[in-house]
């Protein structure tokens, strides 16, 4: 990679520093090779105060000393305009103005947040399932008013999203189309942020009902797996007739894991004969992502790895495998009622946050879509 042979380092900023995922990303970014943290945003409770000051620190690891006394600033951006980049984990109250803004100024916005998912212009990507959406930039800045020459937005999907698309999108590389796919999650309590849940509400509990979550999954599942198609309007990333009809349903839940979703999914393919349960384990065990393919640093080696012993995966002992980087896939086993089905679990807060960010802004250095 050019920035980092050069020994020059690319400044980035962070929104909602101070958040579960803002706290990972100053995790990764601390030492990354293509990029420094420069410079700290959140809400005006933290504005003024430095860093340590600011935060509820709850990672294992201690804050590091680069950041510690670093002040944090309100979410404008004159304070983030020498940023090359700027990662965004803000609360989706506040990330479709500031994230607008940033973009409008010219910075390229890398965010976790809802708010702009379903913009037609906005690639929604999951790194290690569809880099191939970069290709709505040029169209998302011609269309801002003014143009914009450099800034845009890139989001990545909702964390449930993210955990269960990656082995849809290796089955239906190796095995053509799904047609029906039911979804049970079991969701860890930092997804909700923190302090999240009260303890009274979910220790000894699962909670039936994540709001808005069921609806995010099924969505988000179809604009990241259909593809970008060329039509007479320009470019759409989510043109349901380019692809095979996909019928999904998500149900979730909230359990009491402090960090990883779990899901158990059953779904059928077009195709007949299905591929055996042998076949599908291959598969999903060859799968690779062009992120990793281009070097990019988070990406990590095994995208999804197979679990062959009959009780994994599990949060506790596999959400921190590959830094939380990729996911883990077992119990893959014959379905009675549609074709599959198999477990999936992927760190909500690296890979399905702060992880999918950088993966991505790593993607877009290395083809040279940041300058
Ligand atoms: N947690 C997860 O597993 C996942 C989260 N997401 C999404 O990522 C985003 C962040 O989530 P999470 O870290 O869990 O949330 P948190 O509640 O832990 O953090 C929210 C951050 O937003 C900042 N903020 C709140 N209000 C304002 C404001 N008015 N102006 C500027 N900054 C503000 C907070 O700053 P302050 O400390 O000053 O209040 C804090 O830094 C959300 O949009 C969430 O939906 C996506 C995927 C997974
Ligand atoms: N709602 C998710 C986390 C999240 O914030 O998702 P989204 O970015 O789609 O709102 C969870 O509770 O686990």
């Amino acid at each position: 990679m050019h920035n980092s042979q050069e020994g020059r380092k690319l400044k980035v900023g962070v929104l909602g520093a101070t958040g579960t995922v803002g706290q990972r990303f100053i995790a990764l970014l601390s030492e990354h090779p293509y990029f420094v943290i420069h410079a700290l945003g959140a809400s005006q409770r933290s504005a003024g105060k430095p860093y340590s000051k600011a935060v509820t620190w709850k990672q294992t690891r201690p804050i590091p000393s680069a950041v510690r006394e670093m002040p944090v600033h309100e979410c404008k951006p004159e304070y983030f305009a020498s940023c090359s980049v700027v990662f965004s984990g803000l609360d989706a109250e506040v990330a479709g103005d500031i994230e607008s803004a940033f973009r409008a100024a010219e910075l390229v916005v890398f965010s976790n947040a809802k708010n702009f998912r379903r913009d037609p212009n906005v690639p929604l990507i999951v790194p290690l399932v569809n880099t191939s959406h970069f290709s709505l930039i040029p169209q998302q800045r011609s269309l801002h008013s003014p143009p914009l020459k450099k800034g845009f937005i890139v989001t990545n999907a909702n964390c449930s999203t993210t955990a269960v698309v990656v082995p849809l999108a290796a089955l239906e590389k190796a095995f053509g189309p799904i047609e029906s796919c039911m979804i049970t999650t079991m969701q860890a309590i930092s997804g909700a942020g923190y302090p999240g849940l009260p303890s009274l509400d979910i220790l000894d509990n699962v909670v039936p009902y994540i709001s808005g979550e069921e609806e995010k999954i099924e969505w988000e599942t179809l604009k990241i797996l259909g593809g970008v198609t060329e039509t007479d309007e320009g470019l759409k990333a989510f043109d349901m007739h380019a692809r095979h009809p996909f019928r999904i349903s998500a149900s979730c839940n909230r359990v009491a894991v402090v960090e990883g979703h779990t899901e158990c999914v059953s779904l059928r393919f077009a195709r007949r004969p299905p591929p055996s349960p042998q076949q599908v384990r291959e598969a999903l065990a060859n799968y690779t992502s062009d992120a990793y393919a281009l070097g990019c640093p988070s990406a990590p080696r095994h995208t999804i790895f197979v679990h062959e012993e009959p009780d994994r995966p599990q949060p506790r002992l596999d959400r921190d495998f590959q830094q939380g980087a990729g996911v883990c896939v077992g119990r893959v086993r014959q379905c009675r009622v549609l074709d599959i089905k198999f477990v999936v679990m992927a760190n909500n807060v690296a890979i399905g946050a702060a992880t999918s960010s950088i993966i991505n802004a790593e993607f877009a250095v290395n083809k040279g879509l940041i300058t």
